[in-house]
């Protein structure tokens, strides 16, 4: 299925500012002497296309939306990669079919979205056959999670196809040491002579890769790959240590810090009250604690969670746990509050930003809360996904006073400071 956004674009002006040096690979090995083209100025051909894979559900990079529409430095990561592409005749996009809707809301400019597959391979090979009979001669096949790269990069892969290679794609040389490990050890060592780092647009005569696609349907870990068991020669051009692919939780900060973003530091705080109720247990930073009294909520009260998932909220500046959560909706109703958290925390990562430390007070007469205070802190940091070492919970009484004073109820107060870059 093809889903056609808008066909009508200017016809972009795309400079080759490199002298792009290009090895050819075939069969994984690299032959022959660097080649420089001195190129000035060059359009990209009206049969040039750009295929931006995004299909994938982006398991590794952790919990919230597919790594692909998550932010980066103010825009999502599709966004920039789409618009890295933005002097090209044509750009199809590969979405899983549940993010249609989201693709067409917040795709701008020329793109037509094609449904992807469950394999890398199969969201290409859907993309390739949308281009059949098109016109399109060459296309550039990009994944979306690499949102980072370069004029330079992509110079280097339509330099060489216009220079008449079938397949051209850019890699790294392999400069560190290799070794084999097992359990921790290191248990032998390889060569890394004539290895590179594959990266992404690899970019191919049209009917050469719909061919390879076609005839290996048992897909591969890149196009490249499948080139090879085709037979088709492939150039290596110039990688790019920036053109990174956002795989792992961790890949977001070195792509916000490429991108030049000032170190971000965020505060936030949090206070919550529950009042005591009949019953024989509390729930606070989630441990259940027993009590001669309960407290009284539309959740499961826990005061402290509740005081450290506002804090999170806080420091986004995204209200409170109640625009999130609304009381008045019956679905919360005893819920637990780890829900909370873990939404908070998870906004907070999607937003770009680490927890690097939280800090709960709990005030109250009793329950005691020191023999459970570590446990405390360890559950947390287990919901928001932290080092146990970066989480405290303590508590302190009000004297007697006041309503904690009188055990009416217990308060909580939270403080937690967010990072980015
Ligand atoms: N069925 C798939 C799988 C992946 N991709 C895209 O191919 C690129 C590279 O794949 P990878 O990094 O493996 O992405 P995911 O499959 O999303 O990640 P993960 O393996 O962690 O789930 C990504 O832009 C991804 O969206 C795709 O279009 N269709
Ligand atoms: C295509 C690719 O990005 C080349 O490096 C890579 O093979 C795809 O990602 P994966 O992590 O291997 O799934």
């Amino acid at each position: 299925m093809a889903v056609l956004i808008s066909t009508s674009r200017a016809m972009g002006h795309y400079r080759l500012r490199l002298l792009a040096a290009t090895k050819r690979l075939t069969g994984g090995d690299c032959l022959g002497a660097a080649a420089d083209l001195h190129l000035a100025a060059m359009t990209i051909p009206a049969t040039y296309a750009a295929i931006i894979t995004a299909a994938g559900r982006g398991t590794r990079a952790g919990e919230g939306l597919p790594k692909q529409w998550r932010g980066l430095a103010g825009q999502s990561v599709l966004a920039r990669s789409i618009a890295a592409f933005s002097g090209f005749p044509r750009i199809v996009v590969t979405l899983a079919p549940e993010d249609m809707a989201r693709g067409l809301a917040e795709l701008a400019g020329p793109v037509v979205l094609v449904a992807g597959g469950a394999t890398r391979s199969d969201s290409v090979r859907a993309a390739l056959e949308s281009l059949e009979g098109s016109g399109v001669t060459h296309v550039l096949i990009h994944d979306g999670a690499r949102p980072l790269v370069s004029p330079r990069v992509i110079d280097g892969v339509v330099a060489a196809l216009a220079a008449g290679a079938p397949a051209a794609a850019p890699a790294l040389p392999v400069t560190d040491a290799l070794w084999r490990a097992a359990d921790g050890r290191v248990t032998g060592t390889a060569s890394r002579e004539g290895l590179f780092r594959a990266q992404t647009p690899q970019g191919f005569a049209l009917d050469a890769i719909l061919a390879a696609h076609r005839a290996h349907p048992e897909g591969a870990a890149d196009d490249v790959e499948l080139a090879i068991r085709a037979g088709l020669p492939v150039t290596v051009t110039a990688g790019d240590e920036d053109n990174l692919k956002l795989t792992w939780p961790e890949d977001f900060a070195r792509a916000e810090r490429i991108l030049g973003d000032a170190m971000d530091i965020r505060l936030g705080n949090g206070f919550d009250v529950h009042a005591f109720t009949t019953g024989d247990h509390v729930w606070l930073c989630g441990v259940k604690i027993p009590h001669d009294k309960a407290l009284l909520g539309h959740s499961d009260a826990d005061v402290g969670m509740h005081a450290l998932t506002d804090a999170i909220y806080g420091a986004l500046a995204q209200g409170d746990i109640g625009r999130h959560f609304p009381p008045s909706d019956p679905q919360w109703k005893g819920a637990e509050s780890h829900i909370f958290l873990r939404h908070a925390a998870m906004l907070a990562r999607q937003m770009g930003y680490e927890i690097s430390n939280a800090d709960v007070t709990l005030i109250c007469e009793r329950p005691k809360v020191g023999p459970h205070a570590g446990a405390m802190a360890l559950r947390l940091s287990e919901i928001v996904g932290v080092e146990p070492d970066r989480v405290s919970v303590k508590a302190t009484t009000s004297e007697r006073l006041g309503f904690t004073g009188r055990e009416e109820g217990i308060a909580a107060i939270a403080t937690v400071t967010l990072v980015k870059g």
